[in-house]
């Protein structure tokens, strides 16, 4: 197959449109993030219970608390996810391996591990490979494995692709664009690099775009660049993932579901 003009599907992607159906359809991609640190536990519980009520991929917390959001989510289909070696990415194999057998001990369904950042800047790419087959090792096969690329700090496409393809030989599940913490968060550029991986590994493994995505208009535009490059019925919850702490807000006021404010009620 020849390869995507990426250039032009990420111009129309740019043009996508956000309406209630796009807004409903984003819905159960997203993992509900919170990362800031200072969580309390009852804002967990209610995150947990924002995401269970309109129905998110799953909730994406700190290790600290995935026993509380456990307790609270049990029974339900809403995932727990969390992240390692996280946010700077390091090269400490060993540590990424420790954090990601903490995640699932304590609960964790996915565990979204940083890529080593310097190491793939100084062209160290195998050690991409050995973090994936450390932390796989760790998790076990039923955990979901996302890699956090960083892109936005990577830059250079070359690294990025080689990174990502080297990732999903190792056998990751997902390649996810950023923490959030960095100057750059998503861009449709980096998103349309890992996609065109994904591509080539015949779909495969899933994508999460990640990092500064708070508008309904922001999705449809993600949307449209996975349609574009992998086939309109590619994206599902298996698949596809929006990792963001104020996308819900707008996808719910987009599709006409927005929640009554104070009464802890449904939409
Ligand atoms: O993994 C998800 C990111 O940390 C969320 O970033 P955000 O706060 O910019 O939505």
């Amino acid at each position: 197959m020849p390869s995507p003009d990426l250039p032009a599907l990420i111009a129309r992607a740019r043009t996508a449109t956000a309406d209630a159906d796009l807004a409903t359809r984003a819905v159960p991609l997203l993992d509900l993030t919170s990362l800031r640190g200072d969580e309390s536990s009852t804002e967990i519980e209610a995150l947990c219970d924002r995401a269970e009520r309109h129905g998110t991929a799953a909730v994406c917390i700190y290790r600290a608390h995935l026993a509380l959001a456990r307790k609270r989510l049990a029974g339900g289909t809403v995932r727990l996810a969390t992240v390692a070696n996280f946010p700077d990415g390091s090269d400490d194999l060993a540590r990424a391996a420790e954090e990601t057998a903490a995640a699932v001990a304590a609960g964790a369904d996915e565990v979204d591990v940083v890529a080593p950042i310097q190491a793939i800047r100084d062209g160290d790419i195998g050690l991409v490979g050995e973090l994936v087959e450390a932390c796989r090792e760790a998790a076990g096969a039923r955990t979901t494995l996302k890699l956090i690329l960083e892109t936005g700090s990577l830059r250079e496409p070359d690294l990025i692709t080689a990174a990502a393809r080297t990732a999903v030989m190792a056998g990751i599940d997902f390649l996810k664009t950023s923490t959030g913490k960095a100057a750059v968060g998503a861009t449709l550029e980096a998103a349309a690099l890992l996609l065109a991986v994904i591509e080539e590994a015949g779909g495969r493994v899933g994508f999460k775009a990640a990092g500064g995505i708070r508008t309904a208009a922001d999705a449809a535009a993600y949307l449209a660049l996975a349609d574009a490059i992998m086939g309109p019925d590619w994206a599902s919850p298996r698949t596809f993932r929006f990792g963001a702490s104020s996308l819900l807000d707008d996808l719910l006021r987009v599709a006409g579901r927005e929640e009554a404010i104070g009464t802890g009620g449904s939409y």
